[in-house]
């Protein structure tokens, strides 16, 4: 579903993406881990379209998506729940929810909205309150809500568990499982290792920009060397 090969990215002289390669098939949660710094929310974003690669490829479903505009990367059915989750405080839950909606063709807004609402009940009864008066919780349920009424085939998602209570990490990480079984290609970025790991199906540690270590979550060796590795 996504491909990426030999990724490079910078930031002005900061080589800081170095010959990234991985690959998320649908159906599939990829951890990304690494320290702060190592580069793991701007692969996301170079993903995204919001940062340039300097070289490399990104395909989604065969098509190349490396460097091309993040309208017409979410329109080919990628979505980004970034760490800042982006909610508008200006407007409502609804209006929040359906700027997910912007963009796609023929949508019907209510069809969208509908079922998505449905899974988030605590959204629907604030669904004329401002985005302001939810709780650090509910915004990210309202940022992962958002993405979620696009149907998207691949989702990017950085670090939601931040600053979260770990009742509503839970809650979080179940709606992350949702997307997966429902076809999604998913890449985590977490730094909340164990959580991570009890959701994700592979993974990859990043060190300076590039895989340094992959394995399978369910795979105890992989699972303890990566935790050894990040001394957690
Ligand atoms: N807009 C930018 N301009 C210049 N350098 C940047 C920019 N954004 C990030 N960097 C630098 O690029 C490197 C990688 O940052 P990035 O945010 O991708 O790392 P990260 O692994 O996601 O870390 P964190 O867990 O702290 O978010 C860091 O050295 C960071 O200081």
């Amino acid at each position: 579903m996504l491909s990426i090969k030999d990724l490079h990215s910078h930031y002005g002289l900061s080589h800081v993406i170095q010959g990234i390669s991985l690959e998320v098939a649908a159906g599939e949660i990829l951890g990304v881990f690494g320290r702060n710094g190592v580069g793991k929310t701007t692969l996301l974003k170079n993903i995204a379209g919001w940062v340039k690669p300097s070289s490399g490829s990104i395909e989604l479903n065969g098509q190349a998506i490396g460097g091309i505009e993040p309208d017409a990367i979410n329109r080919a059915g990628l979505a980004i729940v970034p760490e800042d989750r982006r909610i508008f405080p200006g407007l409502t839950v609804q209006e929040n929810l359906e700027l997910g909606l912007l963009g796609l063709k023929g949508a019907k807004p209510a069809s969208k909205l509908n079922p998505v609402l449905e899974r988030f009940p605590r959204l629907a009864e604030r669904a004329k309150q401002s985005a302001t008066t939810l709780s650090g919780g509910e915004q990210q349920m309202l940022s992962l809500a958002r993405i979620m009424v696009a149907e998207p085939r691949v989702v990017l998602i950085d670090e939601p568990s931040e600053g979260l209570a770990p009742m509503i990490v839970a809650e979080i990480f179940a709606i992350v499982r949702e997307m997966r079984d429902a076809g999604c290609a998913v890449v985590l970025v977490e730094q909340n290792i164990h959580e991570a790991l009890a959701v994700c199906d592979r993974f990859v540690l990043i060190e300076r920009g590039a895989v340094v270590f992959a394995g399978a979550a369910e795979d105890d060796a992989a699972r303890a060397a990566l935790l050894e590795k990040l001394a957690v």
